[in-house]
């Protein structure tokens, strides 16, 4: 059986939840899924950076509080992140991006990204930041090096939305987008009609998981505003930018408004939507609306998200699952790493570094 190593970069709640499938469930994933998993590298701001060739034992690192880990003092350990030493010279065939979105210019995660793609090593992320902001040209780069470069969990974290509109929509023309795209600010709208005070529902989506570092950016719209970007410029063929995309997010509804609305039938939903026009234009926005309880969207509640599919032939289609969560999230990047071993695994085109290494070999 073949085997991936693997670079995390960032070590909090979604590669920390991929090291914990990794070691409760190697074994049974190895089975399934036809290819082994082993960590060589791992850099986080916090923790430092650890990289051992042999492969990281992740029970130890997992049984520490995350805010008391530290690589410093460990074999192959630093306090310092050495990302672009790790992502560029570790032996790792798949580098896993999962630090901070940052949703102005992508960075630093769209360096990772661009460092590991010229290095000729398989990119999986979940950090909407390089996808949004520079998905073309990475996708073009990935090409160029005759790797991988995937990324479902940028979009409704798990649920694999992309990855469905890619493969099984053939034939089907999209005519435009329609979604509950945040798990934070949709389990928050959820909590104030339950009477929650703001904070209060923001510090529990925090403690949940589903928050971005900042949770402005959750509850600002502008998480919705790259996903909207994201899924106009993968789906309806768009190469939208962050300011064609109108933002407006929730913190300008009172809780008595949100509460106010539940009574007379309507729920307040922060909808991001994308159409495409007969002349090829995409409009796109992030809005608040009441939505009406027949509405096919006003039914998704908590960390559940939800994209309507607007088709020629098939009339709206609608996905809903997750959209948030640590665990939900790291199987997205199972998802993709499962991807680039289906398409990459016999690429006689792709660096001989990078075939799958028999498990003996190393
Ligand atoms: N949590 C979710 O539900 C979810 C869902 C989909 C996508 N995402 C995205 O996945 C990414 C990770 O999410 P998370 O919940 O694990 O976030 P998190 O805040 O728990 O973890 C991010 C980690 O990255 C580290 N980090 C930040 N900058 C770094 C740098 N320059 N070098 C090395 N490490 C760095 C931080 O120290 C932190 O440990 C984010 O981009 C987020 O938007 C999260
Ligand atoms: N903070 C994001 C994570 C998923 O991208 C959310 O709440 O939806």
């Amino acid at each position: 059986m073949g085997r991936y190593d693997l670079a995390l970069i960032g070590f909090g709640g979604v590669n920390r939840a991929l090291a914990e499938l990794m070691s409760r469930n190697g074994d049974r994933l190895a089975e399934e899924l036809g290819f082994a998993l082993r960590v060589v590298a791992i850099t986080d701001l916090r923790a430092g950076s650890l990289v051992d060739t042999d492969g990281i034992d992740l029970a130890p690192l997992l049984a520490a509080e995350p805010g008391e880990l530290s690589f410093a003092g460990l074999a192959g350990g630093s306090a310092d992140p050495r990302n672009e030493w790790v992502i560029r010279e570790v032996p790792a065939d798949i580098v896993v991006e999962a630090t901070f979105t940052n949703p102005t210019d992508g960075e630093p995660a769209l360096s990772h990204v661009r460092w590991a793609l010229e290095s000729g090593k398989h990119v999986c992320t979940t950090n909407k930041g390089p996808v949004a902001l520079a998905g073309r040209a990475l996708k073009r780069l990935a090409a160029e090096r005759g790797v991988g470069f995937e990324f479902e969990g940028s979009v409704l974290s798990g649920t694999p939305v992309l990855r469905t509109a890619e493969r099984m929509f053939g034939g089907l023309e999209i005519t435009g987008v329609q979604g509950i795209l945040n798990g934070t600010s949709n389990y928050v709208l959820g909590r104030l009609e339950e009477g929650v005070e703001l904070s209060a529902a923001i510090a529990e989506a925090q403690e949940l998981g589903y928050a971005e570092a900042d949770p402005t950016a959750d509850i600002e719209g502008h998480d919705v505003q790259l996903k909207v970007m994201i899924l106009a410029n993968e789906i309806l063929g768009a190469d939208l930018r962050r300011e064609d995309v109108f933002c407006e997010g929730i913190s300008s509804l009172s809780p008595h408004e949100v509460r106010d609305a539940v009574s007379k039938g309507l729920r307040w939903k922060l909808v991001g939507s994308a159409t495409r026009h007969e002349d090829g234009g995409v409009d796109a926005r992030v809005t608040p609306l009441a939505l009406p309880a027949h509405h096919p969207l006003a039914g998704i509640c908590g960390p559940v998200n939800g994209v309507a599919f607007h088709t020629d032939l098939l009339g709206t289609v609608t996905i809903s699952g997750p959209g948030a969560g640590r665990t939900e999230t790291a199987y997205a990047l199972l998802s993709d790493i499962t991807a680039i071993h289906q398409r990459h695994a016999d690429d006689d085109s792709a660096p001989t570094r990078l075939a799958v290494k028999e498990t003996h070999r190393v």
